[in-house]
């Protein structure tokens, strides 16, 4: 007999099977998931510790019509391939292919798209109002993680929801884990109501209790408000979001599907806010991913038998390099303390949380406290590096300014996995963050070539004794030799690599080895490119650019991000300041779009930032013999 999966085109046939049948279909589904991740990489424990919950919430409320949000939504595989996708999994975070994210435009059955955590209660909620201002039907679930549950506006959202009463399911699927074990006080009392007798011998009188209370002329939403004001001395699982106005539901085993279809045939018919408190393991079924579940969480391509990765490289990561560097600076300096929001290890600071643990902050998904915190701390005579990637620290921006720079306090933002980031796709890309962070007063920024550069930025960022953005790729650095001992580099100057008398290529971050690439290939075909390693976005290092952009009268500016209010703006707004209307220019970057995924070397060719597109186009502005005016050749990704 066939596989019960091959015969999945939408969760009405999931609504089908037996009991039995739906126990087998979650074990094909784990083998369709190790298969397809072990090829192409992805968040596999979260999706592995999921499959039953999914198939219950699935059986239970019928999608497009009921509305399930997926928090951060790595874990939403099986969905995929409950809901139409199995076909095309295979293509699961590839170039052109399935998401590793929910996407509306992927499937009707997205409700909503998401990659950034803690968002999915305060969708659900919009998306209940409207259902109520239309007079719907239709049920919304907000479907969080325990660490996600760790997020500043997942309890903002909790609080309105509180508030306003209405019709929603909040699932919380508790799991013990963010990427790392969980953090924070809530966790830990996650923790005491799975594991403390008083909370489940309290659930159990109730439960007695309940039995006897005759539901004759009641509804159960009645019972529920019956036993809450009696029972108010009791210890009571859930009791915090009982205060907060939610009917608690659990806890309840996460891989069992009868229990499941029950409490969420509960949940639906109770009526107001309920939350259903569901304990899942991460990495189910898999013993590597249940053993390792934070290497687990997000993986590259592996080996199904042993677990190992199939990515060798013995080059350094730029996140590893930071990571030894701080911990290096952090043995001579005693005022350095590390803060992550829930990133430990994607961050490098797992090294420094062992050598430092009382100088190291795990604060949960919270980036805004973690800005703020770090505020806190440097305005003490601390010196606080903040380690965020691009992407996550969008949301701390209101802390940069008004907490952090306003104040002008010493505050460092290692901001990991800035440009393109591949797999991840579109929520992910880190493309923004000169944009945002170079218009903001007081603050500067650095972007390191290579590996050794890195080491050297972070010195000098520590000792500049203002706030200071030093932005780097995710991924492996060059292999060039690191210098035994970091030192200060001059603030706001920049490097020239190459002189050439013909045009300027003017490149920050990882894409001057581009830029260096292509003055070679220009050189082989009689072209001399001067190559600048700008080094800091903010300070510019004003003098030298407009002296290079005199000298040949041509400019090439090539950045990992979005050319609005990015590098390349920043010194066409200098050439424009200086009245420079001499110099032809040419802007290298992303465009207006949002990137989809696919692997970095694809996108950053596809989008031009390699050496041959800068050479094209370095041929197209010589052989155009233009060179009067300051002019925007294209703004804009691609040849
Ligand atoms: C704002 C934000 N910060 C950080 C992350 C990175 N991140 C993705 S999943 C995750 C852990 C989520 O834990 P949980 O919600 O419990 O889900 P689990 O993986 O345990 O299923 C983190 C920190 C993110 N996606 N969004
Ligand atoms: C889902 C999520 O936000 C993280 O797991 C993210 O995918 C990690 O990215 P890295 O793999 O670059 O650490
Ligand atoms: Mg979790």
């Amino acid at each position: 007999m066939g596989r019960y999966l091959d015969q999945i085109n939408s969760p009405r046939d999931v609504r089908a099977l037996t009991l039995a049948q739906l126990d087998r279909l979650a074990g094909e589904i784990r083998e369709e998931i190790i298969g397809t991740v072990a090829k192409n990489g992805g968040h596999l424990a979260s999706n592995l510790g999921v499959v039953e919950l999914t198939l219950a919430l699935h059986c239970v409320f019928e999608t497009p019509q009921d509305k399930i949000i997926w928090d951060v939504g790595h874990q939403c595989y099986v969905h995929k391939l409950v809901t139409g996708r199995r076909e095309q999994f295979s293509s699961l975070r590839c170039y052109g292919g399935l998401s590793g994210f929910p996407r509306p435009d992927e499937s009707e059955h997205d409700a909503f798209g998401t990659g950034h955590s803690s968002t999915s209660i305060s969708v659900a909620l919009g998306m209940v109002l409207a259902r109520d201002f239309r007079g719907d039907r239709n049920n919304v679930v907000a479907v969080i993680g325990d660490g996600s549950m760790t997020g500043g506006m997942a309890f903002e959202a909790l609080n309105h929801a509180g508030q306003l009463k209405k019709d929603l399911i909040v699932v919380l699927n508790d799991n013990k884990m963010s990427i790392s074990a969980n953090v924070g006080a809530m966790s830990g009392y996650l923790n005491r109501i799975r594991t403390d007798p008083k909370y489940s011998r309290g659930k159990d009188e109730i439960e007695h209790i309940l039995r006897r209370i005759p539901t004759i002329g009641s509804t159960v939403a009645k019972v529920a408000e019956r036993i809450k004001d009696s029972f108010k001395y009791l210890v009571v699982p859930g009791m915090i979001f009982e205060e907060l106005g939610f009917t608690y539901l659990g806890p309840i085993d996460g891989h069992n599907i009868p229990s499941m279809l029950e409490t969420l045939e509960q949940a639906k018919a109770l009526g107001g806010p309920v939350l259903v408190h569901v304990v899942t393991e991460k990495g189910r079924g898999y013993a590597p991913a249940v053993q390792k579940a934070d290497k687990f969480h997000g993986i590259g391509p592996f080996d199904i038998n042993s677990g190992s990765s199939l990515e060798k490289n013995d080059i350094s990561t730029y996140t590893e390099i930071f990571g030894r560097t701080l911990v290096k600076l952090a043995e001579q300096d005693p005022a350095i303390v590390a803060i992550t929001a829930a990133m430990c290890s994607g961050t490098g600071l797992s090294g420094f949380a062992q050598k430092f643990p009382e100088r190291f902050f795990d604060v949960g998904i919270a980036e805004q406290h973690a800005v703020t915190l770090a505020a806190g701390l440097a305005s003490e005579g601390f010196k606080p590096v903040v380690a965020i990637y691009s992407t996550f620290l969008q949301r701390a921006y209101d802390q940069i300014i008004h907490d952090v720079c306003l104040p002008k306090l010493p505050v460092v933002f290692a901001v990991d996995r800035a440009g393109i980031v591949g797999d991840d796709g579109p929520t992910h890309h880190g493309l923004f963050d000169i944009s945002y962070l170079r218009s903001v007063p007081n603050m500067s920024i650095m972007a390191p070539a290579d590996e050794n550069e890195l080491q050297h930025m972070l010195h000098t960022a520590l000792q500049l004794n203002s706030p200071c953005a030093l932005r780097f790729p995710r991924g492996t650095g060059l292999g060039v030799a690191l210098d035994r001992h970091s030192r200060a580099l001059s603030v706001g100057q920049a490097e020239v690599l190459v002189e050439g008398k013909d045009i300027t290529l003017l490149a920050v971050g990882n894409t001057v080895p581009a830029a260096r690439r292509a003055a070679s290939v220009l050189k082989e075909q009689g072209v001399l490119a001067t190559v600048i390693n700008a080094r800091f976005i903010k300070p510019l290092d004003e003098e030298c650019i407009t002296r290079w952009a005199a000298r040949t009268g041509r400019l090439i500016t090539v950045e990992e991000n979005i050319l609005a209010g990015g590098f390349g703006a920043s010194v066409l707004e200098l050439l424009a300041v200086k009245d420079m209307t001499g110099v032809q220019v040419k802007c290298l970057g992303i465009g207006d779009i949002f990137l989809e995924h696919g692997s970095q070397s694809f996108l950053r060719d596809k989008y031009g930032l390699q050496s041959e597109n800068i050479v094209n186009i370095a041929r197209r502005m010589i052989d155009s013999g233009q060179t009067k005016g300051t002019k925007i050749i294209s703004l804009g990704g691609g040849a």
